[in-house]
């Protein structure tokens, strides 16, 4: 699905990322964790392709970048971020919010054809959220608007799904639905890459995580592996027990560690 080969980033005199070699298999679903700053959004942004590595080569859903049309593979690919979120218009109904999706619009400004409007409620059915599907966008909690960006990211039936923090300022049941509608990717064919800053958020559809620590790689592999004492203490800076319980991994940070 995804293979990096001794990949580096470097902006100006800093290096960014610093040789990053990973496959991330069909099947699998990744989890990557690091502190601030670590590089984990800019290694999202070569996996889109929106930025390409100083050195390295990095290839998605079969594509080598830069021997490839990255237009042709981001149409595979789906990409939920903040920043999109405040792309999206606060004016538009929800439907037609998640309709944009099929097409990579922010908006329409031509008639929306009646499968495209159809798909988006069935989506948003799925979702337990026909009910907002004629509300604005705007009147929408940040919980529900992260349902929302998910839903339209789901429009163009994506190979791939990148995630950069969508719980980031989610209260906790607003979280956790949104973490209810994550797992549930597991009925769909496609594959899941999160960034997160918290652990909890490793729910059962994740097989694997990658931890990074300045630009590098600590550990990348099955959840379980990666996710000990030693590979947190090393990413951040910090003595942790770890627990888990429903099939996620819960952390207790131990005072004075
Ligand atoms: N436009 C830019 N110009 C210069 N440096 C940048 C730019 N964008 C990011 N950086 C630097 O690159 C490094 C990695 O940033 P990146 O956003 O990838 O980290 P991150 O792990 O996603 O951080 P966070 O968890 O805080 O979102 C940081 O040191 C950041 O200051």
């Amino acid at each position: 699905m995804i293979s990096l080969h001794n990949v580096s980033f470097r902006r100006e005199n800093s290096l960014i990322l610093n040789d990053i070699s990973m496959d991330m298999k069909q099947g699998e679903h990744w989890v990557i964790l690091g502190r601030n700053g670590c590089g984990k959004t800019t290694l999202l942004e070569l996996l889109t392709g929106y930025m390409f590595p100083s050195s390295g080569q990095v290839q998605v859903l079969g594509n080598m970048y830069g021997r490839c049309d990255v237009r042709e593979v981001r149409k595979k690919i789906g990409y939920i971020s903040q920043s999109l979120m405040e792309k999206l218009s606060l004016r538009d109904p929800v439907w037609e919010v998640v309709a944009t999706g099929a097409y990579a619009f922010l908006r329409f400004y031509q008639a929306i054809p009646e499968e495209v409007r159809e798909k988006s409620l069935s989506i948003l059915t799925e979702m337990n959220f026909s009910h907002l599907a004629d509300h604005p966008l705007g009147t929408l909690s940040q919980g529900e608007r992260k349902k929302v960006m998910l839903a339209r990211s789901l429009m163009a039936d994506p190979e791939l799904l990148i995630m950069d923090e969508p719980c980031a300022g989610l209260d906790l049941f607003e979280r956790e639905k949104m973490l209810i509608e994550v797992d549930r990717l597991r009925q769909r064919d496609v594959s899941v890459v999160y960034v997160t800053h918290h652990i909890e958020e490793i729910v059962p559809l994740f097989t694997h995580v990658a931890l990074m620590k300045d630009g590098q790689l600590a550990g990348a592999g099955p959840k379980e592996e990666v996710l000990n004492r030693e590979l947190i203490k090393t990413t951040y800076n910090i003595d942790v027990e770890l627990e888990w319980d429903g099939g996620r991994p819960w952390i207790k940070v131990i005072s004075g560690g």
